[in-house]
């Protein structure tokens, strides 16, 4: 592939109008009716900060208890923004659609289950293309970086914003940063075309490459700014939305009319507020191959264990929805639900028992399951990657060895022991195709929040409706599954697994979810009580 090497600067910094004495942009008399918070930050504080909260939230109250919290616009900061038509309503595909614009009014809802007098809830601006657009096709230049671990549609992400910046808005100009956010300072870019990009949807991993580290959100601004791009599409994890929002900070410091948006990329669905990540379906499905073959190990064996394990550093969800799929799994065991090896109610004797009655078993255990019982039996390990995430003990390993020394200790019953860690293997294929269809919504909707000029933003599905989310909202904080759910107790009846949960850690779990209310009234367990999947 062609590479372009660094051009000379087409973006100039509007202007500087951040005033670091109050932390203020003076420009906030948005036709919008917004306001700020009070909250002041230094700019030097905002530069260089690690905490991904926006310096002024755009907070607007209605009715009834209605709360909208919006994302930045680049008149925020940047006066007298021009604004142009939207170039879509001359395309031919687009003209005939009713109503093909988004109303500026319209929020879509973060709960949706309400009581008669419960207040409206917090709600985020509805995605969709705009009446007026910010940018001119002609002087738009856009970029794109893969960031993290791999996930299935990362290619299609890449394919749709690539086409949908071509084909609904003209811009011809768009370039892929190479390998994560190291690339660009210190790799050339790559030129994207509807042509380059056609087939990499059926291909897993990213054209682009990825890596951990090398976020330095003054180095990758400098880049853009000498390159002259105006508008940056940064897909990746929890980690890499924090980088975005540092990015966002820097850009928005040095008034430059650069919008930035993230495209939040998780293939274990840790990531709070939306539906469900992307990749998330394709993993669940594939980890169905693994299960099956653990499976027909086990039966193929007298008294045959399967054990496989399958990503999820902190939340079970590909855990447990792969167990709910594949009806072979006896145990799921994930971060969320402490259990025990020894004595009545472990895991052990849950062992002994289903291999009496069916002659085999398979577990699934999530890569995150049982840390600390691990770390009590190993020396302590805080290593960490490029990244700061911290580096797991081999979980299915650990159980394994603990599973066959305890058979061997007790003479109880020979047995045969099959251990799978699909890991690469799920992460690396194409994504399906329910994910393709929901990557290139993801990639729409950005493209067009972009194009209208919001910036600092995520986006993302609310019960099926796309929104333009801020940043710090999925960077707080990690969905994770709720063991007290009704998702997890249809789990624990599908294998008639033990819980390991005794009744007064029920009550704490119960407990520690009213303690963790935000200031919206929101808390983190709560958000994944419905998600996903009801
Ligand atoms: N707190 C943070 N602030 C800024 N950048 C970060 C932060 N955490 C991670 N990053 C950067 O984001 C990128 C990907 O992070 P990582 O955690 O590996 O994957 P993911 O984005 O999938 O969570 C890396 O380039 C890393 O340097
Ligand atoms: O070996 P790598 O590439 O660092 O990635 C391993 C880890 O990446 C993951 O797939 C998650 O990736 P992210 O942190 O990017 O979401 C984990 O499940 C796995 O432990
Ligand atoms: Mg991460």
């Amino acid at each position: 592939m062609d590479s372009i090497s660094s051009s000379t600067s087409l973006t100039t910094p509007i202007f500087q109008c951040f005033d670091p004495s109050n932390g203020y942009y003076p420009s906030l008399s948005s036709p919008r009716h917004f306001y700020y918070s009070s909250k002041t930050h230094s700019s030097t504080a905002a530069a260089s900060t690690v905490d991904s909260t926006p310096l002024f939230p755009k907070i607007v109250t209605g009715d009834a208890g209605y709360v909208f919290e919006d994302v930045p616009h680049l008149s925020d900061y940047i006066p007298q923004l021009p604004t142009y038509p939207d170039p879509l309503q001359d395309i031919p595909s687009y003209s005939a659609v009713k109503q093909y614009f988004v109303n500026e009014e319209d929020t879509v809802a973060e709960k949706i289950i309400a009581q008669k007098n419960s207040p409206r809830g917090v709600h985020f601006r509805r995605a969709g293309p705009s009446q007026k657009v910010c940018f001119r096709s002609e002087e738009t230049y856009a970029c794109v970086v893969t960031c993290g671990g791999l996930c299935p549609g990362l290619n299609t992400v890449i394919r749709e914003i690539v086409c949908g910046l071509y084909d609904m808005y003209g811009v011809h100009k768009v370039v892929g940063i190479e390998g994560g956010y190291r690339g660009f300072y210190s790799r050339n870019m790559i030129p994207l075309t509807p042509k380059v990009v056609n087939n990499i949807h059926k291909r897993g991993g990213t054209i682009l490459g990825t890596s951990r580290g090398g976020s330095d959100p003054s180095k990758i601004v400098d880049s853009i700014q000498d390159r002259g791009i105006n508008q940056v599409y940064i897909i990746g994890g929890d980690g890499t939305q924090k980088g975005a929002a540092l990015i966002f900070e820097e850009i928005r410091r040095r008034g430059l009319k650069v919008a930035v948006v993230g495209i939040p990329k998780t293939i274990d669905n840790d990531i709070p507020i939306i539906d469900k990540s992307f990749g998330f379906d394709t993993a669940v499905e594939e980890a169905q191959r693994a299960i099956n073959a653990a499976h027909v190990e086990a039966e193929s064996f007298e008294n045959g264990i399967g054990i496989v394990k399958l990503i999820g550093r902190y939340s079970g969800f590909i855990a447990m929805n792969a167990t709910l799929a594949s009806r072979d799994v006896d145990c799921c065991l994930i971060p969320e639900s402490p259990f025990f090896l020894e004595g009545p109610g472990g895991l052990f004797e849950f062992i002994e028992k289903r291999l009496k009655e069916n002659g085999h078993m398979v577990i699934v255990v999530a890569e995150g399951a049982g840390q600390d019982l691990i770390s009590q039996s190993l020396s302590k390990m805080n290593q960490q990657d490029a990244s700061g995430n911290r580096l797991l003990q081999d979980v299915g390993l650990w159980l394994s060895q603990k599973i066959k020394d305890h058979f061997k200790k007790n003479r109880k019953m020979t047995m045969t022991l099959k251990y799978i860690d699909p890991t690469y293997m799920i992460r690396a294929v194409p994504s399906n195709a329910s994910d393709n269809i929901y990557c290139t919504l993801l990639a729409q909707s950005a493209v067009h929040g972009v194009m209208a000029g919001y910036t600092g933003f995520t986006v993302g599905p609310l019960h099926g409706r796309h929104a333009y989310i801020p940043f710090h909202r999925i960077t707080t904080g990690q969905k994770r599954v709720v063991i007290t759910d009704r998702m997890w107790a249809r789990l624990l009846s599908s294998t008639n697994q033990p819980s390991f949960i005794k009744p007064q850690n029920i009550n704490g779990e119960r407990e520690e979810r009213t303690e963790n209310q935000t200031p919206n009234g929101k808390n983190h367990t709560e958000m994944t009580e419905a998600k996903p999947g009801e």
